[in-house]
């Protein structure tokens, strides 16, 4: 299926972006040595792959749209002081071997990449800080989460390169690139990687890693009962105790699977999963737009519905978190209202023993 839509070019250029990422932190992990990750203040990791891989996707959004503002995990602030030298001519190397990549078929050297697209170190710390944007409800803006789920590409699991943009508050195209995830669930002889991409009204689709081959996706009809349930790895980051409760009162035969990242969106959509559940495990934790948007659009175009725990639409105009919003349940369009159900349910029995 072609992408005809109104957002067509954006989605080419955001695949080819990404592709370019997805090559860069792949290759950093072969590498990656001790002194190439640093601790954030709230206490996540970040790596040199992190730092170069919005470098690369904030040049070429630059360039290709010059006059949008882009909201980006990362900031420049560490690697410009002294402390943050090595870290930083590493990061500069990084993005500039993937700036000047040779150029893929359909990539275009006005999107700034290509031989000859080398950057100063000045301009790669700008290109990182222009993610600096604080979101909000009106306009074009693009979010970027260069390495959606750091842990788990620290720990050669899952983790996604992901880019959306989102007009007016809502996010008209989504792309996650996942280099560790089974191209094909069902034979993993193909090894793995790829890219999965979606435009508002036009479908969400998984391509190569080279983002070809196009392949339509649409969640497939479950029963309650035979819901898998998919959930973060990371137990600081969404509270697994939660949906073993909703298990049990859902009825949920099937194990639950664990996985880093967006890589949980996209494989909702391949079916692997049947309902993603994320629920907060600290008071107060406001969920990132960068983390979500990708993936909402994603499920909502392969048939599925994301919302918070009250069953509200995420809300991307607030700023660059998702602000009131508490906790995300994606499922598909069948079963979500039973999910969300289940989640109130056990929500009165955990405000019942306070
Ligand atoms: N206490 C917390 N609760 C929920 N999410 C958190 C969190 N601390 C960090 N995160 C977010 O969880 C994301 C990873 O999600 P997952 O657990 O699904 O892999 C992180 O993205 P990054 O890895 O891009 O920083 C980070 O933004
Ligand atoms: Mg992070
Ligand atoms: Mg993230
Ligand atoms: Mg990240």
């Amino acid at each position: 299926m072609a992408n005809t839509s109104k957002y067509a070019f954006e989605e080419k250029v955001v695949i080819a972006a990404v592709r370019r990422a997805c090559a860069l932190t792949s290759s950093v992990f072969e590498k990656l040595i001790k002194n190439e990750t640093l601790v954030k203040g709230d206490k996540s990791p970040v790596t040199v792959g992190d730092f170069a891989a919005q470098a690369l996707i904030s040049t070429i959004l630059h360039n290709t749209f010059p006059n949008d503002p882009i909201v980006g995990e990362e900031d420049a602030s560490d690697l410009r002081i002294e402390s943050g030298k090595l870290m930083r001519e590493r990061i500069v190397e990084l993005a500039n071997d993937a700036l000047t990549a040779p150029l893929a078929a359909g990539d275009n050297v006005a999107w700034g990449i290509g031989p000859g697209a080398h950057r100063t170190s000045d301009e790669i710390l700008e290109a990182i800080d222009r993610g600096n944007h604080p979101g909000g409800p009106n306009g074009r803006m693009w979010t970027i989460d260069p390495i959606d789920g750091t842990k788990g590409f620290l720990r050669g699991e899952q983790y996604a390169v992901c880019v959306s943009l989102i007009v007016d508050a809502t996010v008209q195209v989504g792309v996650i690139g996942c280099p560790n995830l089974l191209v094909d669930p069902s034979d993993p002889s193909k090894g793995t990687g790829a890219i999965f991409s979606a435009v508002r009204g036009a479908g969400a689709r998984q391509f190569t890693l080279e983002g070809t081959d196009p392949v339509s996706l649409s969640i497939p009809k479950t029963e309650v009962e035979g819901l898998k349930f998919l959930e973060s790895v990371e137990a600081a980051h969404s509270s697994h105790s939660f949906n073993d409760r909703v298990t049990e009162v859902l009825g949920v035969q099937a194990a639950h699977v664990r996985m880093d990242s967006q890589a949980k969106y996209a494989a909702l959509c391949r079916g692997e999963g049947g309902a993603y559940l994320r629920m907060p495990t600290v008071v107060g934790y406001k969920e990132k737009i960068w983390d979500h948007a990708p993936g909402e659009v994603l499920v909502v175009e392969a048939g599925g519905i994301v919302t918070d725990s009250r069953g509200e639409l995420l809300n991307f105009g607030v700023g660059r978190t998702l602000g009131e919003n508490f906790g995300v349940i994606a499922a598909g369009r069948d079963v979500h209202p039973k999910v969300i159900a289940g989640v109130q349910q056990v929500q009165a029995e955990e405000k019942s023993k306070i």
